[in-house]
C-alpha cells in the first residue's frame, strides 16, 4: 500500500513520515492552513531521502505559477487538485516530474486521462477531513490511484477495503488541529494503511 502524508511543515514531522515509511510526503504551495512557502518546503524537503516522493500541492494557480513554485521548492512531484484543464498538465509536462491529479469522485477516474501519473480520489473539499462514501468509487477509477479524504488510523483499513485503491493520502487525520501534524498519529496511520 502506497502512503502519502500530505500538508507536513514542520521538520520533525517530515522525519516521523519518513522514519515509519511514508513512500510521499506533502507540502501545500497553495491557500490552505497548512501552506508553506516554497523555500520553506525546500529546507523540509533537505532532510527527505530520494526513495520518497516529495509532492508540491496546488490548487487552482496556472502554470507558469506552479512551474515557479516547484522550481524554487525542489518538490519531485506535483499534485494539480480540482478542475484544472487537461492543457495545465500539458504545460507542466517539460518539468519533468510526476504528475498528479486530484479530482472528486464526480470526476474522470481514468488515471493518465490528463497525462497525469497519478490520481488522487479525494472528497470534495480537499483538506476537510470528511469522510465520504468510499465504497462508492469501488472500480470506477483506473490505474495508479490513491483515496484521500477524512481518512485516519481508525478507519484507513476499512476505507481500503471498501474502496479498493493503490494507495492512500491523508492530511486532518494525522493533525491535533488543523495544520498541526502529530508524530504518533502519523506513525500510527502508517501501522493501519499496511497492516490493518
Ligand atoms: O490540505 C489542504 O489544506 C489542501 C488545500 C487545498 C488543496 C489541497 C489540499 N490538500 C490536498 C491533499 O492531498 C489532502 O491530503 C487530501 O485532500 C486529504 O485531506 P484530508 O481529508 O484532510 O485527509
Amino acid at each position: 500500500m502506497y502512503v502519502k502524508i500530505c500538508g507536513l511543515s514542520e521538520p520533525e514531522h517530515v522525519e516521523a513520515a519518513v522514519e515509519a515509511g511514508a513512500d510521499a510526503i506533502g507540502f501545500v504551495l497553495t491557500r490552505s492552513p497548512r501552506r508553506v512557502t516554497p523555500e520553506r518546503a525546500a529546507e523540509l524537503a533537505a532532510a527527505v531521502p530520494a526513495h520518497v516522493l516529495t509532492v508540491g500541492v496546488f490548487r487552482g494557480e496556472d502554470p507558469q505559477t506552479v512551474r515557479e513554485a516547484a522550481l524554487a521548492s525542489g518538490v519531485r512531484a506535483v499534485q494539480l487538485h480540482g478542475r484544472h484543464p487537461h492543457a495545465d498538465f500539458t504545460a507542466l509536462k517539460d518539468l519533468g516530474r510526476p504528475l498528479v491529479r486530484a479530482v472528486d469522485a464526480s470526476a474522470d477516474l481514468r488515471c493518465g486521462a490528463y497525462d497525469e501519473d497519478l490520481l488522487i480520489v479525494d472528497a470534495p473539499r480537499p483538506g476537510s477531513g470528511e469522510p465520504w462514501d468510499w465504497a462508492a468509487v469501488r472500480g470506477r477509477p483506473s490505474g495508479r490511484w490513491m483515496l484521500a479524504g477524512g481518512l485516519d488510523p481508525s478507519n484507513v483499513a476499512e476505507a481500503v477495503e471498501a474502496a479498493g485503491p493503490w494507495g492512500v493520502d491523508v492530511s486532518s487525520g494525522v493533525e491535533t488541529a488543523p495544520g498541526v501534524k502529530d508524530s504518533a498519529l502519523i506513525r500510527a496511520f502508517l501501522r493501519a494503511a499496511r497492516h490493518g
